[in-house]
């Protein structure tokens, strides 16, 4: 219940309240979302052992964008959606909404929806009675109430036949509807969604996302989402917040993320990729040259991280996504270009794609996926790799 927005009682209704929007410019955004609903300004929260819960956070999601959290078990993401939500203060730095601080809301009154992993539906009331809630709690008469919560609730697919159903009988999928819909029949400007996908069926959780993004428009929503599921934030979001160990690392458009990682962090916690240690040999017209410790030279763009750039003779870490990279049945000669010998190791079918695991050089391995039909070596046979420099950055450490 601890972070039940609607609660019984004199305080414990939610509700929102009007601020007036003010200009907080997010240069990357086009101008319909240039006016950020929700930013977090500096926040930090001390953890419960010696790690901070959140040591740097700093964003802004505006009118009209669906933001996620992306990030490991105990990334902060959850601490980020209470600061949001109220339940926790930071130690330092603001929440702004529509460019207020809004440290000293609580929750109920600050204009906000919210839905956990766990629905958390009141088990006592119907569906209905759980939906028309909010509003009742606002003022609004019952009839009222009632329609527009059985609108609400048809938006999310939840027949009106389902209204004096208890919670408890439903499936999980339809209780996560019953929560969005209760999240959002008093038409809050910020919905905060905190892994409410991560507990679902395959098929369930790619429906509601689906209906998450029709809905998004329809409604006119503004979300800031939080999931360790890299796809589902790939897929859902204008924007993503990678967090690690309570530190935001990178934020950017799903494209610049999986195509131009900050570090290899960020590469390995937004897709499948391979992460190879080498030592830069030369930095020449924009590409750097390296050679991996398995002995085989290769070359990709340098990146400016955390940790700097890549230099001439020190330690760096070349990414590069597994369906970047060529394979073939011929020789690197056959092949062409920088093309490298390999050996397949092993073929999996994953579906769509076939999943390669490649020896190269001295050691080192190289997971590769390859459209199903393409030929394919023997496993245990001479194979070819190759990529071209724009398929592979170069980051400082490793
Ligand atoms: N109220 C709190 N005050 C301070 N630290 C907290 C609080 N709640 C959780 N933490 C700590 O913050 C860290 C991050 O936890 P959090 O629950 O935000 O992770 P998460 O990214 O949401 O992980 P998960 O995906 O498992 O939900 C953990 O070390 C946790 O112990």
């Amino acid at each position: 219940m601890a972070r039940q927005l609607v609660s019984f009682g004199t305080e414990g209704t939610v509700f929102g309240r009007e601020g007036a929007a003010r200009s907080a410019p997010q240069p990357a955004m086009p101008a319909a979302m240039a006016v950020a609903l929700v930013a977090f300004e500096g926040i930090r929260k001390s953890g419960q052992g010696a790690t901070p819960a959140l040591s740097w956070l700093e964003l802004g999601v505006g009118r009209g964008e669906v933001a996620t959290l992306l990030g490991p078990a105990g990334a902060g993401k959850s601490v980020a959606i209470d600061i949001a939500a109220g339940f926790i203060q930071p130690d330092a730095g603001q929440v702004l909404m529509k460019g207020e601080r809004v440290a000293r809301l609580p929750p109920w009154r600050r204009d906000i929806g919210l839905v956990s992993t766990q629905p958390d539906l009141f088990p006592d009331m119907t569906v209905l009675g759980n939906v028309t809630f909010p509003l009742e709690a606002r003022g609004t008469a019952r009839a009222e109430g009632e329609e527009r919560a059985l609108a609400m609730l048809a938006r999310w697919g939840i027949p009106a036949s389902l209204g004096a159903a208890r919670p408890a009988a439903l499936p999980p999928g339809q209780q996560l509807r019953v929560a969005l819909a209760r999240a959002l029949v008093h038409a809050p400007s910020l919905l905060l969604l905190d892994d409410p996908l991560r507990a679902l069926e395959a098929e369930d959780r790619d429906t509601l996302a689906a209906d998450l993004l029709r809905l998004r428009a329809e409604l006119g929503l503004t979300v800031l989402h939080a999931t360790r599921d890299a796809a589902l934030a790939l897929a859902l979001s204008d924007r993503v917040a990678v967090l690690e160990a309570g530190r935001m690392r990178q934020w950017g458009t799903p494209r610049d993320l999986y195509d131009s990682p900050a570090d290899p962090v960020v590469a390995a916690l937004t897709g499948p990729c391979n992460r190879l240690s080498g030592t830069v040999v030369s930095i020449e017209d924009g590409a750097c040259h390296v050679r991996l410790d398995c002995g085989l030279g290769a070359v990709g763009l340098p990146v400016i991280g955390a940790e700097g750039s890549p230099q001439a003779g020190g330690r760096c870490t070349l990414v590069i996504r597994p369906e970047r990279v060529a394979v073939a049945p011929l020789s690197p000669a056959e092949l062409g270009g920088d093309a490298v010998p390999a050996r397949l190791l092993e073929a999996r079918f994953a579906g769509d794609h076939l999943r390669l695991r490649l020896l190269i050089g001295q050691g080192g391995e190289l997971l590769v996926h390859r459209p199903i039909g393409l030929p394919l070596p023997e496993t245990g046979g001479e194979a070819s790799i190759a990529w071209d420099l724009s398929a592979a950055r170069v980051h400082a450490g490793g």
